[in-house]
């Protein structure tokens, strides 16, 4: 079943329109992602889905329900998180803190949420009374899927995750994400490093210039010698 179900966007910013008629889908459960080359749009496409750009035309699904035209606010109730690639934590918080903001929605903090993601990022238990902002690239990274998993999403929108990480800390993110699609959260993932999101995902976008222009499974893209050739370096 499509949990989330775009069809013919058009979306931008202002009066810019950026993306062009792009469907989308991610099953439930699924790990779906996006690659192409910069400037394409993907972070736009991604934006989208939580309401933050300019709606400019066709429909976007989540649950059966339209939610193109709702506020991001609106859009966590249904059941997506999302992590942007910038400003994902608030700097002069706790650890801690930070992920209690993660539930600011509910009425009070779901314990056993909180004591999974620890769980799951043990860094972050170690770290919980230090201020985010003190943190390193990847542990402020694993800080803000943290946060966005405390309202236990059905999709997680991730927007180039690994971006600005050391080498070495990207596997270990990757590896995070396989986690947290295993337990059951559907991913839609925008990635620079694109012949390792493809390795990982079910199914894989390559947006070109604000459209679609191959959509296969991940271990299909990675064998289309077109594709590899023009986007992923050979
Ligand atoms: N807030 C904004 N206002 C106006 N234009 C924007 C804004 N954000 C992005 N753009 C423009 O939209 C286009 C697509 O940007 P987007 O960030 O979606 O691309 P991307 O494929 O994610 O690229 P990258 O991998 O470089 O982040 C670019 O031309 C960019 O300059």
């Amino acid at each position: 079943m499509a949990v989330l179900e775009v069809a013919g966007l058009d979306a931008g910013y202002g009066d810019l329109q950026i993306i062009d008629d792009v469907d989308l889908t991610v099953d439930d459960g699924e790990y779906v992602t996006i690659v192409g080359p910069n400037g394409a749009g993907k972070s736009t496409v991604m934006k989208s889905v939580f309401g933050l750009t300019v709606h400019m035309g066709g429909s976007i699904e989540f649950a059966g329900e339209e939610i193109s035209g709702y506020r991001p606010e609106q859009i966590i109730t249904t059941g997506i998180g999302y992590v942007p690639q910038n400003d994902n934590v608030f700097p002069s918080l706790s650890v801690l803190e930070n992920l209690e903001m993660g539930a600011y929605i509910l009425d009070d903090v779901p314990q056993d949420r909180l004591e999974r993601i620890f769980d799951r990022f043990p860094i972050l238990e170690e770290r919980r009374s230090q201020a985010a902002g003190d943190l390193s690239g990847g542990q402020r990274q694993m800080l803000a899927m943290g946060r966005a998993l405390m309202l236990d999403p059905d999709l997680l929108l991730l927007d180039e995750p690994s971006a600005g990480l050391a080498p070495d800390l990207v596997g270990e993110m990757f590896d995070r994400i396989d986690q947290i699609n295993a337990d059951g959260t559907g991913v839609l993932l925008v990635e620079q490093n694109a012949k390792e999101a493809l390795r990982r995902c079910d199914r894989g976008y390559v947006l070109v210039q604000g459209q679609n222009r191959y959509v296969a499974s991940g271990e299909a893209l990675l064998a289309n010698e077109q594709v590899r050739q023009d986007f992923l370096g050979g």
